[in-house]
């Protein structure tokens, strides 16, 4: 059980939400709205008294069970070795013993056999998405958040991601994404809903996605029509 308890900083106000065992949770909101500082917040990359795992206070643990507790993937990539190679970015990502044969599978699993050697500097924005998918596999963190994970896969990529995050590859999954259609496809996931820091909705995905809701949250512009979302430009 993942707590956060009247959270409060410059961007955000008074945020307090329980997350259950085995929930995975989706974080939607505009731009700006708070997303990725939740999400700091929620792995201790902001620094926090508030934050609380099966009532333990995240602070009190080390940094070892902290690293095993929650990974947070941020949107953007970066590698501090310009000649560090996927499959030695990925045996890094490991914080346990992982042996080559559980590495190459999680290659394997994301098509990146003809990548393992590239430098991670010079793959493409979609292909290091993919690859900070495998490294938060291999990390088998408790809690893992991806802040926008698929903004630059293809759709046939983004149908193997929706796989991967609709299974048991990780265990707990928090969400950050402005795709509608892969948060709505996404249906045993809870919705949380930030507008300007704050909280606006916290519970079941049935329930935030209504036609009420969308209106309310998106400004009339997303229409839900035959269990389809449809964007009105
Ligand atoms: N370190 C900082 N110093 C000052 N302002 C910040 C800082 N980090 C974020 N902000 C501001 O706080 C607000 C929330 O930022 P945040 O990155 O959490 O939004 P977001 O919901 O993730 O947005 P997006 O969907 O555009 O990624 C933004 O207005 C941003 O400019």
């Amino acid at each position: 059980m993942l707590e956060l308890k009247n959270y409060n900083n410059f961007i955000l106000k008074d945020i307090s939400f329980v997350l259950e065992e085995k929930e995975n949770l989706l974080i939607l909101g505009e731009n700006g709205a708070g997303k990725s500082t939740l999400a700091k917040v929620l792995s201790n990359l902001i620094d926090s008294s508030n934050l609380f795992f099966r009532k333990q206070n995240i602070k009190e643990l080390d940094s070892f069970k902290r690293a095993k507790l929650i990974n947070y993937i941020p949107s953007r990539f970066e590698v501090f070795d310009d000649y560090l190679t996927v499959f030695e970015f990925l045996k890094l990502s490991c914080i346990e013993e992982k042996n080559n044969k559980e590495i190459k599978s999680i290659i394997s699993l994301l098509k990146f056999e003809d990548l393992k050697d590239s430098y991670c500097s010079n793959l493409s924005s979609g292909e290091q998405q993919l690859l900070q998918l495998a490294s938060a596999i291999l990390h088998d963190a408790q809690i893992t958040i991806f802040d926008e994970l698929t903004a630059n896969l293809d759709l046939n990529r983004l149908k193997e991601v929706f796989g991967i995050l609709n299974s048991n590859f990780l265990k707990q999954k928090i969400i950050i994404t402005h795709n509608l259609d892969f948060a709505y496809a996404l249906k045993d996931f809870k919705v949380l809903f930030l507008e300007k820091g704050n909280l606006k909705f916290f519970d079941s995905h049935d329930k935030f996605f209504t036609q009420e809701n969308l209106n309310k949250y998106y400004n009339e512009s997303v229409k839900l029509i035959n269990s389809h979302l449809v964007l009105d430009l």
